[in-house]
C-alpha cells in the first residue's frame, strides 16, 4: 500500500522547465532522502507535497485519495512537518508548543487530556528538551527550537513525516539521535521523506533517494543503487572521493 504517491507531478518553480514528471509511490517503513544543490527545490517539492503549494501538473495522494480532496484536519492527522521557516515569534513555551501536535485529533473547544500531556512530555524527553518545557520557545537556540519542532511532530505521531534538513542546527550527537529516531520512526511503520545535503547521512540512513537537478531533471530509486559518485558528482558539480567506514560509504569533496 502506498501511503504517499505522486503522479507525474510537477512542482512549480518560477521561470524553470518542468523537466522530469515524478512520479513517487512511498511506502511504510521507507525513508526518502531528496538530495540536490541549492535552489534544486526540495523545499518546494516538500511544501507541494504537503498540499501548501500547488503544483504545476500532476497529481498527489495520500492514503490512496487525492490530497485536493482530503480536509485540512485528516491531512494533519497523517502528515507532519518539520519546515526551516517556524512561526516561532508567537509566544509559547516549549509544552504548549509540543502539545500543539495533539490538535488535529481534538475538537475546536476541547482541551488537551493526560494522554496528549503524556505523549508530549515522552517526547520532549526523547529529543532532550524536555527540561526546557517551560520556556518560551522564542528563547530557544537554533538546535533547541529545532529538537521542539521535531517533538511536535513525535506528539503529532504522523504516519508521514516530511522533514527539512532535520539535522539542521544540531551538534553531532543530536544529528546522530534525530537520524536514529527518524529510523525508528520508519521501523514502527512511518514513512519519511528528508531533504538532506548531507550525502553521507542519506548513505547511512535512506532507504530511497531522490535527486533533484536545478533544471528539473530528476532520478530516484533504492538508495544503494543511486548514490554513486559518478551520479552525485554530477548532481553537486562537485569532485568526490569515496571511503568505506564500517560497510558504509562515505562521500568526500575534493578540490580540482
Ligand atoms: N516565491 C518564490 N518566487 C520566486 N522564486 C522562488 C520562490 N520560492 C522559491 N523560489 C525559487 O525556487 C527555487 C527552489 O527553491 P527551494 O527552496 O525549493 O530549493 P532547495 O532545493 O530547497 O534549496 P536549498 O538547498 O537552498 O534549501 C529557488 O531557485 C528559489 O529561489
Amino acid at each position: 500500500m502506498s501511503v504517499l504517491a505522486t503522479r507525474d507531478l510537477v512542482i512549480d518553480i518560477p521561470n524553470r522547465p518542468s523537466g522530469r514528471a515524478l512520479s513517487l509511490t512511498l511506502e511504510p517503513g521507507q525513508v526518502w532522502g531528496v538530495l540536490g544543490p541549492n535552489g534544486a527545490g526540495k523545499t518546494t517539492l516538500l511544501h507541494t507535497l504537503a498540499g501548501l503549494n500547488a503544483p504545476r501538473a500532476g497529481s498527489i495522494a495520500l492514503d490512496d485519495a487525492p490530497l485536493t480532496q482530503l480536509r485540512r484536519r485528516k491531512i494533519a492527522q497523517r502528515l507532519g512537518l518539520v519546515f526551516q521557516e517556524r512561526l516561532d515569534g508567537f509566544p509559547a513555551t516549549v509544552l504548549e508548543t509540543a502539545l500543539i501536535g495533539r490538535h488535529p485529533y481534538m475538537s475546536a473547544w476541547q482541551r488537551e487530556g493526560a494522554d496528549d500531556l503524556a505523549r508530549a512530555e515522552a517526547a520532549l524527553e526523547r529529543l532532550d528538551v524536555a527540561h526546557l518545557k517551560e520556556r518560551l520557545v522564542n528563547t530557544l537556540s537554533g538546535g533547541e527550537r529545532q529538537r521542539v519542532a521535531i517533538a511536535t511532530v513525535l506528539t503529532q505521531d504522523p504516519a508521514v513525516w516530511l522533514v527539512d534538513e532535520p539535522t539542521n542546527h544540531l551538534d553531532l550527537h543530536h544529528q546522530s539521535s534525530v537520524m536514529a529516531l527518524m529510523a525508528e520512526q520508519a521501523k514502527a511503520g512511518k514513512t519519511l521523506m528528508l531533504c538532506l545535503h548531507d550525502l553521507n547521512l542519506a548513505a547511512r540512513w535512506c532507504s530511497h533517494v531522490l535527486l533533484l537537478y536545478p533544471d528539473g531533471e530528476a532520478c530516484w530509486g533504492e538508495a544503494r543503487t543511486m548514490l554513486e559518485p559518478a551520479a552525485l558528482e554530477r548532481l553537486y558539480r562537485q569532485r568526490l572521493t569515496v571511503v568505506e567506514v564500517n560497510g558504509a560509504p562515505v562521500f568526500v569533496p575534493i578540490n580540482g
